[in-house]
């Protein structure tokens, strides 16, 4: 049942591509070759890596800088207590089983995953020296339209990938997308990711951020006409790209985040947030076919990779 019953307000006035190709092209088969997977491998081999420093906390888990003691190569451990909660281990298995079968230069890699006796497990992966786009940005100041268009390509570029592969994110945020020294941006945090079995799927679940949530998410009924769940991540990526350029969450002012029941309010009965006046004719175009409302008329990724912005 939808969550709320919303207006349409799409006012936009988007020349749309033609309805054939609105779809994601699907590409190359999964899984990879047994040689590019990662591999699982006993906990006693971790010992072969040893902690520099807490990178930071997750749901139910922490990641470390680790370097590898034989080659001084760094990595990020996330070490999960999933122990006998159904959810948590629910949760890093997912995760596990998309990072198993990824393999994009724009999708975080995984090396190795560990699993201890009690429950515990460790994935290994590449570590992006620069943190999320959510700590850039509030370290590093407002980003360029230059650099946000290498921001959105790059995510742009995962995103086709992901969806080629039946793989839907369903959580596309600042946080969720990591970076290193050479603005390499990687999509990260499978954690509430899904596997769509068959193509037209319905993506049903409630998950996600709330905050980068899409209309449909909330009101199916109202804006989500065969709702695949592929459109979610790219109005994650819209508001991602809004609030790297506005340096705040953009559906409120101040930048706090606001309570579930305004947010959806802003959401499902606001316009979607826009761009002041000062911004090219491109970038406008870009967000505006991100947050498209009716989640018919958003553009794929495959689209959005040829539009003039990037
Ligand atoms: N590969 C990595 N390289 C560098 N830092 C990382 C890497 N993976 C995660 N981090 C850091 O660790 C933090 C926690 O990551 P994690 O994926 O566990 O959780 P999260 O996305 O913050 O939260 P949750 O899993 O609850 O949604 C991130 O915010 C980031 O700062």
């Amino acid at each position: 049942m939808a969550l709320v019953r919303g207006r349409r307000q799409s006012k936009l006035g988007l020349i749309l591509p033609e309805i054939t190709e609105r779809r994601p092209r699907f590409s190359p088969p999964l899984p990879p070759t047994a040689s590019q997977q990662p591999t699982t491998t006993a906990s006693s081999a971790a010992s072969e890596y040893e902690t520099v420093q807490v990178l930071g906390h997750g749901n139910g888990g922490t990641v470390y800088k680790v370097i590898h003691k034989k080659t001084s190569n760094l990595f990020a451990l996330k070490v999960v207590h999933a122990g006998s909660d159904p959810t948590m281990r629910r949760q890093i298995f997912r995760e596990m089983e998309i990072l198993r079968r990824t393999d994009s230069p724009f999708v975080v890699k995984c090396h190795q995953i560990f699993e201890k006796p009690d429950g515990d497990i460790a994935i290994l992966m590449e570590y992006m020296d620069a943190g999320t786009l959510d700590s850039l940005s509030k370290t590093g100041g407002l980003l360029t339209e230059r650099t946000l268009a290498n921001v959105a390509r790059q995510v742009l570029n995962g995103l086709n990938y992901l969806h080629a592969h039946k793989i839907i994110h369903r959580d596309i945020k600042p946080a969720n997308l990591l970076v290193n020294k050479n603005m390499d941006v990687k999509i990260a945090d499978f954690g509430v990711s899904k596997i769509m079995c068959r193509m037209l799927d319905t993506c049903d679940s409630y998950v996600g951020t709330c905050a980068y949530m899409s209309p449909e998410r909330f009101d199916p009924d109202s804006y989500g006409a065969n709702y695949n769940g592929y459109s979610g991540d790219i109005w994650g990526l819209g508001l991602t790209i809004l609030e790297l350029y506005m340096g705040h969450f953009p559906f409120l002012l101040t930048g706090q985040k606001p309570d579930w029941a305004t947010l959806m309010c802003a959401i499902c009965f606001g316009e979607p947030p826009s761009l002041p006046e000062a911004v090219s004719d491109e970038f406008r175009s870009f967000i505006e076919c991100c947050l498209q409302k009716d989640s018919g008329k958003r553009w794929t990724a495959s689209q959005l990779l040829s539009h003039p912005f990037l």
